[in-house]
């Protein structure tokens, strides 16, 4: 796969760079009785990939949630673009300029690939799959512009041979690729990523890489993800969390020499099965 070009329609030039930032700020969220963040602060910069990292149950899929509207913090501020997002909802996050791959897939596996991929191109797209089918355009110009940026985006994934097949067909790689295409064809200003590498061979992981930092001149991606030696390769900032609280952030390299982290995940590779032991420093993986 090789470097995502513009997908038709989108305004942005190389003169003008991203300015788009996410602020979360004293982010707070309980479940119950079950605290999973205190008070954690992120900001994603503009065009700038930001990591979000820490052993299991630290909190990183929640504080995603938060960034995509899937979870209503307890306490805290959402800034994006200068602006607080007080209610954030799923179904905006398109119109915002946000587009989001979740854990997993998600695609819709009664529409083909280029169906899948034009209705993240929607800007009013929705999260299900009846909405999913009222995003799709009515007029014919309409179709045939969505079909014109959705067929780009699958090329630039090497995917526009997949175009008319459904998604259960096809391996889960392509699949991963295919999600990640409806997710770019919006041309958002911020991508949320989460674990994107899960289930990935080492040379898909490399392509992937390359992918997410060929992307940060035109967009900012918030990535969480498992794999260290993509996080360390691809990111400009880190967060390290750990028990719902953030316990590091900086560089890749501040953030590898920082003692409280190797404790983290020592820890956690201690509790873990054998076979999901995390090592911080050696690239291995889980997940
Ligand atoms: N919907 C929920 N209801 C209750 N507790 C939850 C819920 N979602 C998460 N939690 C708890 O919140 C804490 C943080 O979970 P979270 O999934 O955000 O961690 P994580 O860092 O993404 O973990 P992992 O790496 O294992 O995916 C955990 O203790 C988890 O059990």
């Amino acid at each position: 796969m090789g470097p995502l070009a513009q997908p038709a329609g989108s305004q942005r030039t190389t003169e003008s760079p991203p300015t788009a930032r996410l602020e979360m700020t004293g982010i707070s969220v309980a479940f119950g009785g079950v605290l999973a963040l205190t008070d954690v602060s992120l900001t994603v910069e503009p065009g700038q990939v930001h990591g979000l990292i820490g052993p299991n149950g630290a909190g990183k899929t929640t504080l995603f949630n938060v960034a995509c509207g899937l979870v209503r913090p307890t306490e805290g501020r959402i800034v994006w673009r200068g602006d607080e997002l007080r209610r954030l909802k799923p179904a905006q996050l398109t119109r915002l300029g946000i587009a989001r791959t979740l854990q997993g897939v998600g695609l819709f596996p009664l529409m083909t690939v280029l169906e899948n991929v034009m209705v993240g191109a929607h800007r009013h797209a929705k999260a299900g799959f009846f909405s999913a089918l009222v995003a799709l355009p009515t007029s014919d110009r309409d179709e045939r512009r969505l079909r014109e940026r959705a067929m780009a985006a699958l090329a630039e994934l090497d995917a526009e041979q997949y175009a008319g097949r459904y998604p259960g067909s096809l391996p889960y790689p392509v699949q991963k690729r295919v999600a990640l295409a409806r997710a770019l064809v919006a041309d958002p200003d911020l991508l949320l990523l989460d674990e994107p590498a899960s289930g990935l061979s080492e040379e898909e992981m490399n392509e992937l890489g390359d992918l997410v930092r060929g992307l940060s001149d035109r967009m900012s991606v918030l990535l969480v993800e498992h794999h260290m030696d993509l996080v360390m390769r691809v990111c400009d900032r880190i967060t390290v969390l750990d028990s719902g609280v953030q316990i590091a952030a900086g560089t890749p390299a501040e953030v590898q020499a920082d003692p409280a982290v190797t404790e983290a995940y020592l820890g956690d590779a201690v509790e873990a099965e054998p076979t999901h032991a995390t090592t911080f420093e050696g690239g291995a993986t889980r997940g």
